[in-house]
């Protein structure tokens, strides 16, 4: 019973990102519809859980600006006791690394570790589909996060294919701005209707090819991340992930990445990561079974 499972819970980037219309129907209506690769980073939050025997669920520390009945990994928690009955709750502690609102996919990213952890923990025995199935509620990202491998995405991103993709090293830059999810998504100028493509072709026609539909809204509407963008394409092929604030610059080398980091001049946060296939979520639980 007092078993406690420390687990990672990393970044995703979406390494390209197109956006083709909308869902009619469903308890997805209005949203968009994406087709996008996910990837993780080798980077990320840390978190450890221990299960009690009182039904309490405890968060530690909270995150600041963050109701904490609306933190994405007490949501999951309660998810999980409402789903399975459980009487049993969980002391978790939170090592928040990850910017929030930045296009990482970090509040998905908790959320997924969550379930899989107190699944465990819990001995629910729930699948990983199933769980994918309850964390979509929760976030769009929560699905890949479960599934563990880099993929091409459809629907609002619960559609997954695995795939293969190259893994180069990143510099990602926040360019400290906050950048809302549903004003881009409700920005009039956004481009919303791109031809859909086959995996296959993106694939085929690889990273050089590849872009994100929401990066002219974004930029349009936060200079702070134009000028980044602008900043950083000096130096290597850069991309925003997700609806932003992040970027990403693609390099071969760690160095290469490290030393334009080096250059930045402004007050913005940034690091270096590898993207990686599999996630080290799961590389974590594989080591651990
Ligand atoms: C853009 C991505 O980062 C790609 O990985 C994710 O799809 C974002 O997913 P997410 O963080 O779960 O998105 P949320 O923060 O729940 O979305 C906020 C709002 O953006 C709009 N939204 C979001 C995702 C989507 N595919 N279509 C949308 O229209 C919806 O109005 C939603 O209520
Ligand atoms: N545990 C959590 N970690 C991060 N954000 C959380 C968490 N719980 C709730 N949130 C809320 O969710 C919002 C989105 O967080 P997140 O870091 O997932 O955004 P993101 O990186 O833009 O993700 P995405 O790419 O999925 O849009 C945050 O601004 C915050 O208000």
């Amino acid at each position: 019973m007092n078993e406690a499972l420390t687990l990672p819970s990393p970044a995703k980037l979406n390494r390209m990102l197109h956006i083709t219309g909308r869902i009619e129907a469903g308890p997805q209506r209005g949203y968009h519809r994406l087709q996008t690769l996910f990837q993780f980073l080798d980077i990320g939050d840390t978190l450890s859980f221990r299960p009690r025997d009182d039904g309490e669920l405890r968060l530690s520390p909270q995150i600041s600006g963050v109701n904490e009945q609306d933190n994405l990994i007490l949501r999951a928690a309660r998810k999980l006791q409402e789903e399975s009955g459980t009487r049993l709750g969980a002391d978790i502690l939170l090592d928040k690394r990850l910017p929030l609102g930045g296009g990482l996919g970090g509040g998905s990213s908790n959320a997924a570790t969550t379930l899989l952890a107190l699944d465990h923990l819990w001995d629910l025995g729930y699948s990983r589909q199933h769980l994918a199935d309850l964390g979509l509620a929760l976030g769009a990202d929560v699905p890949v996060f479960l599934l563990g491998r880099a993929a091409w995405a459809e629907g609002v991103g619960e559609q997954l294919t695995p795939v293969e993709l190259d893994t180069p090293f990143f510099l990602v830059v926040h360019p400290g701005v906050s950048v809302s999810t549903p004003a881009i998504f409700q920005a009039p100028q956004l481009t919303r209707h791109s031809p859909p493509i086959t995996m296959a072709r993106a694939l085929q026609r690889g990273a050089s090819s590849w872009r994100n539909d929401c990066e002219a809204t974004v930029c349009a509407l936060y200079p702070q991340v134009a000028e980044a963008r602008e900043w950083l394409s000096g130096f290597a092929p850069t991309l925003l992930t997700g609806t932003g604030a992040c970027l990403f610059a693609r390099f071969d080398s760690a160095d290469q990445a490290a030393w334009v980091k080096q250059q930045i001049d402004h007050d913005w946060q940034a690091f270096v990561a590898r993207g990686v296939n599999v996630s080290p979520l799961h590389a974590a639980l594989g080591c651990r079974h």
